[in-house]
């Protein structure tokens, strides 16, 4: 899926400090199929921007276009919906569920649980090296164990555009390097639109572009 931002703000009103502004006027273009490494500074904004971008925040103004809908002019059903069919989302914590089994987390995102969906799940989990964990609780699993379910729980709907903030962030650099080789695999495989933020100089360089951000604006895009 292509996706568009116009003139992106975000504002965080205070009621006792001053305003904090976050994004200052963000414009992008991003190819269906591409993958982007959003790199800058801590504070530059890019958790919020891809926040943002991947509907789970609304922007202070501005507009996010994905394939040419006007995502924020809808309600919170809508683009809950949307994300729900469109997107995965992987964070550097894996925010499993811990009364949930590993399947049980995985299918967490699923609306309408059917036996084909469990099915998938098992696949997924396979192809995330998972298998055997299936029936386990993520306090029984590993770091790398956990963060492989989390992207899992990511992919059982088949997103169209997946989101990785610092995915590897909390990781080993052997177990970082086994998910960043997962993801990137995945998205070669089923085409989809892979942005990711990462403060690791050599994953950004695995991405199609690079895009630098500073004090809530773009500064560099680099192919
Ligand atoms: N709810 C909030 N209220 C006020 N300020 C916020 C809020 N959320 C984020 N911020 C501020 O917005 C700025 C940008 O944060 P953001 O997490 O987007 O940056 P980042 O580039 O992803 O940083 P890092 O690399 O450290 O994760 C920071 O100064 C942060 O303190």
């Amino acid at each position: 899926m292509n996706i568009k931002a116009v003139n992106l703000t975000k504002i965080y009103k205070k009621r006792d400090s001053k305003d904090v502004r976050v994004l200052s006027g963000v414009n992008l273009n991003i190819k269906s199929g591409e993958t982007i490494a959003f790199t800058g500074p801590s504070g530059a904004g890019k958790s919020t921007l891809i926040h943002i971008l991947g509907l789970m925040d609304r922007p202070s103004s501005g507009k996010v276009l994905i394939d040419a809908i006007d995502c924020f002019k809808s309600n919170d059903a809508y683009l809950c919906k949307m994300r729900k069919d469109n997107i995965g989302f992987i964070f550097q914590f894996h925010y499993l569920l811990s009364d949930f089994t590993v399947l049980e987390n995985i299918l967490l995102p699923v609306w309408n649980i059917k036996e084909t969906k469990i099915k998938d799940a098992e696949k997924i989990l396979k192809k995330v090296g998972l298998s055997h964990r299936a029936a386990h609780f993520p306090n029984e699993l590993s770091g790398g164990e956990q963060q492989r379910a989390a992207l899992a729980r990511a992919l059982i709907n088949n997103p169209k555009i997946i989101f990785a903030d610092e995915p590897t962030g909390n990781l080993d650099r052997a177990t970082g390097k086994e998910i960043e080789k997962l993801l990137f695999a995945t998205v070669s495989e089923t085409k989809a639109t892979l942005i990711l933020v990462t403060h690791n100089d050599k994953l950004a360089l695995k991405a199609d572009r690079i895009i630098k951000m500073r004090d809530g604006k773009v500064t560099t895009i680099k192919n």
